[in-house]
C-alpha cells in the first residue's frame, strides 16, 4: 500500500493563480497593488535561490517587488534604518527579511522593528501572540502551507491526535498553534522526548520539522496517518556523481510512505507552499492595511 502523496507543488501552483486573480481584481475595483519587500543580507546560496523565486513569484501574481540585496558586512544599525524606511514607506504592505541573518546581527531585534501589519512572515510577537489567541494575526507561512495541504486531504481535524516534531518558533510552535485551533490534540515533541518513536506512532497527523535528513522512520508512522514532511536537507548523493547532493526530507519517505495515508514529499511537498503563503500574507497584509475585505484565495 501506498498514501495519497499530497502534491504541494501542484497546490502551492493553484493557490498562486488564485491570488493572481484577486490581485488583478483589487487593481480593477480599487486601483491598488499589493508590494512585498525581501531583504536579504549576505550571500548565502539557499537564500538568494528563495529569495530570486519569492521576487520572481511576486511579479508573477501580479504585485510589486522591492527587493534589497545587502552586503554581508551590513550593520545591525543599517538593517533596523531599512526596516525603518519599509515600515513608513505606502507602496510596502509586506516585509520579509530571509533568514539566516549573519550572526552580527541579532535577527530577534530586527524581526521586532517590522510593522506588525507588515510582517508577511508571521514572527514579529505581535502575529504570534495574535495567532496563539485565536485574534487573526498574520500566519508563518510555512505552518500555514502545512494545514492547507493537511486540509486538502481531511478537512475536519477534529480530536485527531496531532505530533509536531520540532519547536522553532518559524515552524514547529505555531504549527502546533494552528492544529490546537482546528480542535486537535496537540503534542509538540523534540530532542529532549522521551520515547519518540512512540510518540510519533500515536499520531493521526504527524508533522516532521526537526531539520535532520530521515530521521523518522517508516514504523514510527501509524497506519493511514497523514505525514507532513518540513525538513529540507542537502545530503551527499554520490550516484548522481561526485561532489553531488539531494535533498531529502527529515522523514524516510519510501518506508513512510507504504505506512501513511498521505504524505508530502521532499522536494514540492512543503517548500513550494511557504512561497504562495508569503504571497497570500501580502495579500491579505494589503487588504486590511487599507480596510479592504479579505477572504482566504
Ligand atoms: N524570512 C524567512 N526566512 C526563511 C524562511 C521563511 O519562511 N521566512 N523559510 C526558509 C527558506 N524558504 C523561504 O524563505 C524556503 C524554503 C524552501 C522552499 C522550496 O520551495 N523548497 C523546494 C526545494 C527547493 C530546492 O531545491 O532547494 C521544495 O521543498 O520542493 C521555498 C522557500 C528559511 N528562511
Ligand atoms: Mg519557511
Amino acid at each position: 500500500m501506498t498514501g495519497t502523496i499530497i502534491d504541494g507543488k501542484a497546490f502551492a501552483e493553484g493557490l498562486r493563480q488564485r491570488i493572481a486573480g484577486r490581485v488583478a481584481e483589487l487593481g480593477r475595483v480599487h486601483g491598488v497593488q499589493p508590494g512585498l519587500a525581501v531583504v536579504l543580507v549576505g550571500e548565502d546560496p539557499a537564500s538568494q535561490v528563495y529569495v530570486r523565486n519569492k521576487a520572481k513569484q511576486t511579479v508573477e501574481a501580479g504585485m510589486r517587488s522591492f527587493e534589497h540585496r545587502l552586503p554581508a558586512t551590513t550593520s545591525e544599525a543599517e538593517l533596523l534604518a531599512l526596516v525603518a524606511r519599509l515600515n513608513a514607506d505606502e507602496a510596502v504592505d509586506g516585509i520579509l527579511v530571509q533568514l539566516p541573518l549573519p550572526p552580527h546581527v541579532n535577527a530577534q531585534k530586527v524581526l521586532e522593528a517590522i510593522d506588525p501589519a507588515k510582517d508577511v512572515d508571521g514572527f514579529h510577537p505581535v502575529n504570534v501572540g495574535r495567532v496563539a489567541t485565536g485574534g487573526g494575526g498574520l500566519v508563518p507561512c510555512t505552518p500555514l502551507g502545512s494545514l492547507m495541504l493537511i486540509k486538502s486531504v481531511r478537512r475536519d481535524l477534529a480530536g485527531l491526535d496531532a505530533v509536531v516534531v520540532g519547536r522553532s518558533n518559524i515552524v514547529g510552535k505555531p504549527m502546533a498553534q494552528l492544529l490546537l485551533a482546528e480542535s486537535c490534540t496537540v503534542t509538540v515533541a523534540h530532542s529532549r522526548t522521551r520515547d519518540l518513536p512512540g510518540v510519533c506512532r500515536r499520531a493521526d497527523v504527524l508533522v516532521a520539522a526537526v531539520g535532520r535528513p530521515q530521521m523518522i522512520k517508516g514504523d514510527w508512522v501509524k497506519p493511514g496517518a497523514i505525514v507532513i514532511d518540513v525538513g529540507i536537507n542537502r545530503v551527499p548523493a554520490p550516484e548522481l556523481g561526485e561532489g553531488k547532493n539531494r535533498l531529502v526530507g527529515d522523514v524516510a519517505y519510501a518506508e513512510a510512505s507504504a505506512v501513511a495515508g498521505a504524505i508530502t514529499p521532499v522536494p514540492g511537498g512543503v517548500g513550494p507552499m511557504t512561497i504562495a503563503c508569503l504571497l497570500h500574507n501580502t495579500l491579505e497584509s494589503c487588504c486590511r492595511r487599507r480596510g479592504l475585505p479579505f477572504a482566504a484565495p
